[in-house]
């Protein structure tokens, strides 16, 4: 496979030459040698787009011919499913079987924002003015910069390039720089399925310099950003140089409500997937549980009970259930947060440490921890960890879940069980999240917006949400009798 950026339809290597190896989470080995490119580079793919889009080959196109190059995506990702999935396994560690899941998913996406493209044909205004006509027309919206983070680098991807080409843009797109490889794999099929050169440029290197340079270009009308809140604030000042559209997708601390009248198995399970699902490094993950008070502490001993199971290990063995972190250094922040949560007095249930087993160590491996006797104020409950560490508080009615829930500054998905659905729907019409789901954790598909309140993020991706946020709304009004008005004399 190519190991190079993508630009004005050819693969080059970084213009100044530079290269970076891309490492195996599971066992720090390396998998392959990127290019990786720096400001010039960044510069060149944003003027590879900027000629594409003024040159109008792909945005003139009609819609539903770049619907059936974008469906051919889709169907090629599926053909490349098994292909793709090991390559995202090797990069982030994920489970093989999460990996085939992802991919079925971003072939869905691709093609589910195919069959919205000849879909939008305008809309007809009633004009309060007599003897005009007066519609409303959706364009694209220029050049975008598309920059992804790397827990789940191809679909994030995804969720971006599919409406953005759809809708008629010309994009750059940005992986993270340690998790590249399916991203550049997508772009050799995005060729083969006919997308013309200029119009989908990849541009690889790190975000201070690479990313920094699409989101304050002068050329480039658009960002889309998944990735941490911090990382968003600097976009959004950046982004300010031509006033860009941005669309941010940011993190979470999301809080999973349990009720004493839930389904007890279910709940307990769900909490467990909520939050340990590929180690907790997931934007939604189920990191903050409030428990209702009653069953308690029969919730935390069959959450422990079912936690200390959890099989690490390498992704590609069929029986294990959770990978390592992403790198040594987000292991260390995932044990500094270990460390406050002790030393703000939470009780250490789980793990709070690495594995000891010897097939383990060359790994980023860090156990599935569980902290009780949390409270709303701790640093453990209010930040996102992104890591596999679950923290417990208890609840003594609704009000009392609700305020917990929403005392964050985040937004961004959450769920609560109960067998009372009025009770669901009541709380789930009150929290202040973009995401609620009753009785389940974790569900999205192409055809549901997803995004988040508050400061988790600005925007939607998904659904008919996710192609608007690629398109400019223009009305068009016309004077159907037109006369001198002889307003000026
Ligand atoms: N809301 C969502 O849907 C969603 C989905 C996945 C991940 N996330 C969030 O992503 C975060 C984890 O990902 P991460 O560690 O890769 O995030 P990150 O913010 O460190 O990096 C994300 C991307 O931004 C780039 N970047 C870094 N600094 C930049 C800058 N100054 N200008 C432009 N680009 C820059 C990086 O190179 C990378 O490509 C978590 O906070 C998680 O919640 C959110
Ligand atoms: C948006 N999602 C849940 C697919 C990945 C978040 O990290």
């Amino acid at each position: 496979m190519r190991l190079q950026m993508y630009i004005d339809g050819k693969w080059v290597d970084a213009g100044a030459g530079g290269k970076r190896a891309i490492i195996n989470p599971y066992n720090q080995e390396t998998i392959a040698t990127v290019a990786e490119g720096n400001k010039e580079d960044a510069l060149q793919a944003v003027a590879s787009a900027r000629k594409a889009f003024d040159e109008g080959a792909w945005t003139k196109k009609p819609a539903n011919e770049r619907g059936e190059i974008v469906h051919e995506i889709g169907r090629l990702i599926r053909a490349s499913r098994e292909e793709l999935a090991e390559l995202e396994t090797l990069d982030t560690g994920k489970t093989y079987s999460e990996s085939l899941d992802d991919m079925d998913d971003i072939a869905n996406v691709f093609i589910y924002f195919a069959g919205l493209a000849d879909k939008e044909g305008g809309e007809m205004i009633d004009s309060p003015i007599p003897g005009s006509t007066s519609k409303v027309i959706r364009e694209p919206v220029g050049v975008c910069g598309l920059i992804t983070p790397w827990n789940y680098p191809l679909l994030q991807a995804a969720w971006k390039l599919a409406p953005a080409l759809v809708a008629g843009n010309t994009l750059v797109m940005k992986p993270s720089e340690i998790t590249p490889l399916t991203t550049v794999k997508v772009f050799e099929l995005f060729e083969q399925a006919g997308v013309p050169a200029g119009v989908a440029n990849l541009v690889l290197g790190p975000g201070k310099s690479v990313g920094a340079h699409l989101s304050d270009s002068m050329d480039v009308d658009l960002i889309s950003f998944t990735g941490g809140v911090e990382t968003g604030k600097k976009i959004m000042q950046a982004a300010s140089t031509n006033v860009k559209k941005i669309a941010l997708e940011l993190g979470g601390k999301n809080p999973n409500i349990v009720f004493a009248d839930a389904d007890f198995e279910t709940a307990v399970d769900q909490a467990l997937n909520a939050v340990f699902f590929h180690a907790g490094q997931v934007c939604s993950a189920g990191a903050r549980l409030l428990v209702e008070r009653p069953i308690h502490d029969a919730f935390v001993n069959a959450l422990v009970k079912r936690a200390k199971n959890i099989k690490l290990g390498n992704g590609f063995e069929e029986d294990t259930q959770s990978g390592p972190l992403i790198s040594a250094e987000h292991r260390d922040k995932v044990e500094t947060y270990v460390k406050i949560g002790q030393e703000e007095g939470a009780t250490l249930a789980l793990g709070g440490r690495r594995p000891e087993d010897a097939d383990l160590q060359q790994g980023f491996f860090y156990l599935p921890t569980i902290f009780t006797n949390c409270t709303a104020e701790m640093r453990i409950v209010q930040e996102e960890v992104f890591g596999p560490v679950l923290t417990i508080e208890t609840f003594n009615s609704e009000e009392d879940a609700i305020a917990k829930a929403n005392h964050t500054i985040y937004g961004l998905a959450g769920a609560t069980f109960t067998e009372d659905i009025a009770k669901a729907e009541r709380v789930a019409g009150q929290l202040r999240l973009g995401t609620v789901w009753i009785n389940d954790f974790h569900p999205y598909f192409a055809q549901a917006p997803w995004g988040g309140y508050k400061q988790s993020g600005i925007g939607r991706e998904l659904g008919r949400a996710g192609l608007e946020e690629y398109t400019e709304t223009k009305h068009v009004f016309r004077n159907t009798t037109p006369v001198p008005l002889h307003w000026f004399k």
